[in-house]
């Protein structure tokens, strides 16, 4: 079998990857819900991009299953059609050829068994001198709804002791924590703990996972980490688009589920916790589940939520209920914005804004540590300093800062120590966070997966909100479609969490003395912390 080296294939950009797929042992990857949505344009994509990287094991064979019944061809074509212009023809081929579907029931024990018959085959080519050391992923792109009757035919009739077995679940795990947890008892007893993989895709970008290297290899910033100097921490995701085909599961699911429960709450997490006792998979995910355990569950009353509503004139965007599969009188969120807080020593007091909206005024996932203000008499009234963290689109590190503005003016403005990766590191890629999960997969690293008691904490802090919202039928605010949300989302931000909004332009001078008085008249910028 031959594979496409890094050098070959992925020309001058390289993802900077110090690691392939450690276990060189023949392996099967089983991607359930094959010609699915997510299968198309993340599991395949990624698992062709580490391909053509040679990272995957030298031994592997890729197997999709689902019920549709697709010729080799259609199948083929499917799973290459979101792999993206850096695809040469010839990795392509080769990845095609690692490639096989088996269409079938997902609750069908003959069709398990045809499966098992397959991977079996495909072992026979990977495997010929039959070592009895293999691993096998069993990849669920599927919806919920159909997770337990996959994961008991895997366990029923597909299962193999003498493997290593690993079975990869999507999000949403549950709908509350009842539900979580009944989840989490049906596949905890099919699989282990350590057997199971449950995705949050944040947990695979590259500034996430910078979070920690950033906390704990860096001397200063642990030193001014805790409710000493920190006044607020925002994490906001924005998105531009609204419902795009997809009205059915956000109408289930809202956006406290589908985006507050998992992405933001396991960043905060990262941002909160102490410094793990090593970087063992288990020890950080101890110490996150340690500062979950400290989040007291959100108030209604620290709750803001929206719903979009369409645009008017020409080109005018649709409004959320104009979709025709969300129900007509649908009050789920589709904005929100949350103030938690952590009930421990180090950051009692600093309140922790969540922000989340679909159909926005623009894409961004950020983290924002708003410092406290300077307490010293020389420089009075300034504006905060403030630790950015961009997630997405152009991942960088930013800490706004005031410098005296250059030349030979007194004034002091807000600038910024930027750190922007498309700048620093132009010639890496940053991989697809779903490349580096099934890399983490793969060399059966657990760092960036979610636990099942961090799971039952996330449910913990959000069940009674959302029961709540929906018991009490609690009416979301309106806001335009490709708007910054509900009016009064910085008021909200600002009397809930004390965020003071940060100037773009800061300009301070000292208080005009007799000498300087004259000058002050004739026009320069007045002393304020806020434009
Ligand atoms: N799409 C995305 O961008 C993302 C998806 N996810 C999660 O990944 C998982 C898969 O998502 P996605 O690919 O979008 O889902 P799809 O709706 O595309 O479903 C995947 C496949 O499952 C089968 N399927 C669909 N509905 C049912 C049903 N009611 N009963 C049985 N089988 C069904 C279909 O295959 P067939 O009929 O051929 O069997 C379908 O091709 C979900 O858990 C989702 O929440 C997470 C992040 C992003
Ligand atoms: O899990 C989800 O995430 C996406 C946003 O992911 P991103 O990587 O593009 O930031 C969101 O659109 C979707 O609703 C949600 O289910």
């Amino acid at each position: 079998m031959s594979h496409a080296s890094p050098e070959q294939s992925a020309g001058a950009l390289t993802w900077g990857l110090d690691r392939a797929a450690k276990e060189d042992l023949p392996t099967t990857v089983v991607v359930f819900g094959a010609s699915g949505d997510l299968a198309k344009k993340k599991t395949f994509p990624a698992l062709f991009h580490l391909y053509q990287r040679g990272l995957l094991p030298k031994r592997v064979r890729i197997v999709g299953y689902a019920r549709t019944r697709l010729s080799p061809e259609d199948f083929h074509k499917r799973a290459t059609s979101f792999l993206g212009p850096e695809a040469a023809s010839k990795d392509v081929e080769g990845f095609l050829r690692l490639c096989v579907y088996v269409s079938g029931q997902y609750d069908v024990p003959d069709d398990f068994r045809a499966l098992r018959k397959e991977i079996e085959n495909q072992d026979t080519a990977i495997n010929p001198e039959g070592r009895s050391e293999r691993v096998r992923v069993y990849y669920m792109a599927l919806p919920p709804s159909v997770f337990l009757d996959v994961a008991t035919q895997i366990k029923g009739c597909v299962y193999d002791d003498g493997c290593t077995n690993r079975i990869v679940i999507e999000k949403p795990f549950g709908h509350d924590l009842e539900s979580s947890r009944q989840l989490s008892n049906d596949i905890g007893a099919l699989f282990s703990e350590h057997e199971v993989f449950r995705i949050d895709h944040y947990l695979g970008k590259e500034m996430v996972k910078n979070i920690l290297t950033l906390r704990f290899a860096n001397v200063f910033y642990e030193a001014v980490w805790s409710h000493h100097y920190i006044s607020n921490v925002q994490i906001t995701f924005k998105e531009p688009f609204g419902t795009e085909g997809r009205g059915g599961y956000v109408d289930e699911f809202g956006i406290i589920r589908d985006v507050m429960q998992n992405h933001l709450l396991q960043v905060l997490s990262i941002v909160a916790m102490r410094q793990p006792e090593s970087l063992r998979s288990e020890d950080i995910r101890d110490r996150k589940t340690e500062v979950l355990r400290r989040i007291l569950p959100i108030q209604l009353e620290d709750t803001l939520l929206g719903q979009y509503v369409g645009t008017r004139g020409g080109g005018g965007k649709p409004g959320y209920k104009d979709d025709d599969t969300v129900p007509a009188g649908s009050t789920t969120a589709t904005y929100a914005q949350c103030v938690l807080h952590v009930d421990n020593d180090r950051w009692r007091g600093v309140p922790w804004v969540m922000k989340a909206g679909k159909a926005l005024d623009e894409a961004k996932m950020t983290i924002r540590i708003q410092f406290k203000d300077m307490p010293n008499a020389l420089f009075p009234n300034l504006a905060r300093n403030e630790l950015v963290i961009q997630v997405s689109p152009k991942e960088s590190v930013y800490i706004k800062t005031i410098v005296k503005e250059p030349g030979l003016s007194t004034n002091l403005a807000m600038s910024e120590l930027d750190l922007s990766y498309h700048k620093r590191y132009q010639d890496i890629k940053i991989p697809d966070a779903y490349a580096t999960l099934i890399l983490d997969v793969l060399n059966g690293d657990h760092s960036n997966f979610v636990r099942s008691d961090e799971l039952d904490e996330a449910w913990r802090i959000f069940t009674p909100l959302l029961h709540q919202i929906e018991k009490e039928q609690v009416v979301p605010l309106p806001y335009e479609y490709g708007s910054r949300g509900p009016k009064g989302v910085d008021e909200f931000a600002s009397e809930r969490a004390g965020y003071k909004l940060s100037a773009r332009e800061y300009h301070w001078r000292p208080k005009p003395t007799p000498a300087t008085a004259t000058a002050t008249a004739k026009g320069s910028t007045p002393s304020t912390g806020k434009l």
